[in-house]
């Protein structure tokens, strides 16, 4: 795949990219956490570069959210999404998640959708998870006692590049080998002119050595697997809470975990154990051995009378002899086991096996007091106990690393579909905590390629919600009151001040977003007719200064000649009137919605001109309002739900109306003119 194919990718983003193990795979599955691991691709660019390979996969422009407001609604709606994940890898996932115009990846994020909602975010799950993380490769892995040898300037960079963890060096000859071969414990040759000849040491010519790295260095699979130890028993849990279908024998992964430490050493097995504590204990068991022949020793000197005759005692002076004479002659017998006693708790302690007899020479057998162990035996004896923990450790290494290294590629699956059950989580809690539905979107097929069942009835064009209510809004979720609206083609939408006009075109902009992004929707149905741009403009705050007047006046100048006819577009304003004087607004929308009736777009302007708009415009626009149905202590009692063909009162017309119910004629006289 070429990497610069994808929107948005540079030759220095493909050059990064190139650098993961499989930039083509990250890519396709959208793997944002991946391609974040790219050398200076932070997650955010990471999300925008997936969502440009999906795109690219799917024909998709991207230009569907056209407006800041548009995109806002956007974002409100991911991060309802994002809040709803455990691991922070699944909330970067979620930003593939996009509005798109394209059939075929609504179907698809649709299909992924039907299943997510059937998920059970049991809390098991959401536990299990949040020790799930995404797999990390350890970088610093160095192997000293270990190179790799060849003749061939090629073979030297190609050994470079699949093993870096061991050096390579360059050899002419035998006997450079056999150099190598004495400063390193094993050197793997990688030429086959080597082959047969006799080199002192552990040389090995393995021309094929490049093709099996593990066996080389079985570091490289045991570090993988210690420094994910954690995230993959979160996963195996995460599959097992989950009843997963795993990649792998869960069991089986979970005990060869269990047989490596955190730094990637073997553990568990008795004979390493055995012949490493053996070393570490050494010199402290020595040192103990020593004393209890010493003990042994006194104790038995202190009981014995020794008795000496003149004639010996004498000549043992005139030799000159020590002490050492007179053990060996009165006390031979107790100085012998003395000594057993030290060897035997020297092997016992240790536990040693087949270094037994070299143990024994470690306490001399000529008497001497105190009793001094022998340096050169015991030094013998670390080295002897070093290299068979060594060559223990090294064959378990070799037999782990062979066992883990055809695992590697099914944890990476095993903790993928884990992420990958977040995300689906999250949606399915977005879905379970706002009441939501599949919407029915017009000329999508279902995941199968025919037409949805959910989608019988969907319409081409305009927005319909029954019961929607918008997780947007600022008051909790329990106490937003359901709407039912609808609309297609162009629209007025009138109302009391805070009826929930703006709230009203929120919810919208929501259902739409979300139903293009192939999700549940906050309502208890919905039907969305497929668009490819959507526009949203939120109200200004206040009048405008001629400039920006005019800057905003040809936005809505491009946005209106801009509507290709072959472009379905939904169109949603807020107030417009605000930027400038009543008359002039009234006229200017006039003249929008006009035509954007004319380009067949479906429109929602919000507006406390609607009866002064309709009243301009040429052609007969539609006008809904979301009407107060009465007055309490001073509050307006609204009907949230905008009624079709009203032009509802405004605020001050009902207050002007609840005072004229006293009768007085001044306020009767006013009502009237509101009537007018
Ligand atoms: N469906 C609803 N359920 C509960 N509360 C709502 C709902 N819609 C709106 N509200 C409440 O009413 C407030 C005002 O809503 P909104 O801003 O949408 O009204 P508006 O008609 O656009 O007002 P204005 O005419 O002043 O622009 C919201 O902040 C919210 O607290």
């Amino acid at each position: 795949m070429d990497l610069e194919s994808v929107p948005g990718v540079g030759a220095k983003t493909a050059e990064a990219l190139s650098q993961l193990d499989d930039p083509e795979r990250a890519l396709e599955t959208g793997d944002v956490a991946a391609l974040a691991r790219a050398p200076g691709i932070s997650e955010g660019r990471a999300a925008r570069i997936a969502r440009g390979a999906i795109r690219r996969r799917h024909g998709d422009h991207g230009d569907f959210l056209a407006t800041d407001r548009a995109r806002e609604i956007y974002r409100d709606a991911i991060a309802l999404l994002k809040a709803r994940t455990v691991t922070d890898d699944a909330a970067a996932r979620l930003e593939t998640l996009y509005p798109s115009a394209t059939e075929s990846r609504i179907r698809e994020v649709r299909s992924f959708t039907g299943a997510a909602i059937e998920r059970d975010p049991d809390p098991a799950i959401l536990e299990a998870l949040a020790g799930v993380e995404p797999l990390s490769v350890p970088g610093d892995v160095r192997v000293r006692d270990r190179c790799l040898a060849t003749s061939d300037a090629e073979r030297y960079a190609e050994a470079k590049e699949a093993i870096p963890e061991v050096s390579v060096e360059v050899v002419e000859d035998t006997r450079q080998v056999a150099e190598l071969a004495r400063s390193y414990a094993t050197v793997v040759v990688l030429d086959e002119q080597f082959a047969g000849v006799d080199i002192e040491g552990d040389v090995r010519v393995e021309p094929d050595a490049l093709e099996r790295p593990e066996e080389v260095v079985p570091e490289r699979p045991l570090a993988f697997f210690a420094a994910n130890r954690e995230p993959l028993r979160a996963a195996v849990a995460v599959h097992r809470a989950a009843d997963l279908d795993p990649p792998c024998g869960l069991d089986t992964l979970e005990s060869a975990l269990e047989t490596l430490d955190e730094d990637g050493r073997p553990r568990g097995d008795d004979e390493l154990n055995r012949l490493a504590t053996a070393v570490d204990d050494l010199d402290a068991a020595v040192s103990t051995a020593e004393s209890v022949a010493n003990d042994h020793l006194r104790e038995a000197i202190e009981e014995r009378d020794v008795t000496i005759e003149g004639t010996d005692l004498l000549s043992l002076v005139e030799r000159g002899a020590g002490v050492d004479s007179l053990l060996s002659r009165e006390l031979a017998d107790e100085y012998d086991a003395a000594i057993a006693a030290a060897r035997e708790h020297l092997i016992d302690t240790l536990q040693l096996q087949d270094t037994e007899a070299i143990a024994r020479r470690a306490f001399p057998d000529e008497p001497t007091y105190p009793v001094e162990h022998i340096e050169d035996v015991v030094a013998r004896l670390r080295e002897e106990l070093t290299t068979a923990r060594d060559r223990r450790a090294a064959r378990l290494k070799r037999e782990l690393a062979g066992n883990l290294a055809d695992l590697r590629a099914d944890a990476e699956a095993l903790v993928d579909a884990a992420l990958e059950l977040d995300m689906e989580l999250a949606v399915a809690r977005f879905a379970a905590d706002f009441d939501c539905t599949l919407p029915a979107i017009g000329d999508v097929a279902a995941p199968d390629g025919s037409q949805a069942d959910e989608n019988a009835g969907a319409p081409t064009t305009g927005v319909a919600i029954e019961g929607g209510r918008s997780p947007l809004l600022d008051v909790p979720f329990g106490e937003v009151e359901p709407i039912d609206y609808h609309v297609d083609g162009v629209a007025l939408l009138s109302g009391v001040n805070s009826g929930g006009k703006t709230s009203t075109l929120d919810l919208i902009a929501l259902v739409v977003v979300l139903a293009h992004m192939g999700l549940p929707v906050p309502a208890d149905a919905a039907r969305v007719g497929r668009i490819d741009e959507f526009h949203y403009y939120a109200k200004t705050q206040g009048t405008l200064d001629a400039g920006a007047f005019e800057t905003t006046l040809r936005e809505f100048g491009d946005l209106v000649t801009g509507v290709a006819a072959d472009r379905e577009t939904l169109v949603l304003v807020d107030e417009l009137e605000s930027i400038t004087e009543p008359g002039a607004s009234a006229n200017i929308m006039a003249g929008i919605l006009e035509a954007l009736e004319q380009r067949g777009a479906t429109a929602v302007f919000v507006s406390h001109l609607a009866g002064e708009i309709r009243d301009v415009a040429a052609t007969e626009i539609a006008v809904d309002g979301i009407e107060a149905v009465g007055l309490e202590d001073g509050e307006l009692i609204v009907d949230r739900s905008p009624v079709k063909g009203k032009l509802a009162r405004s605020t001050p017309e009902l207050i002007v109306e609840k005072l004229a119910e006293d009768g007085d004629g001044f306020y009767e006289r006013l009502l009237e003119k509101f009537e007018e």
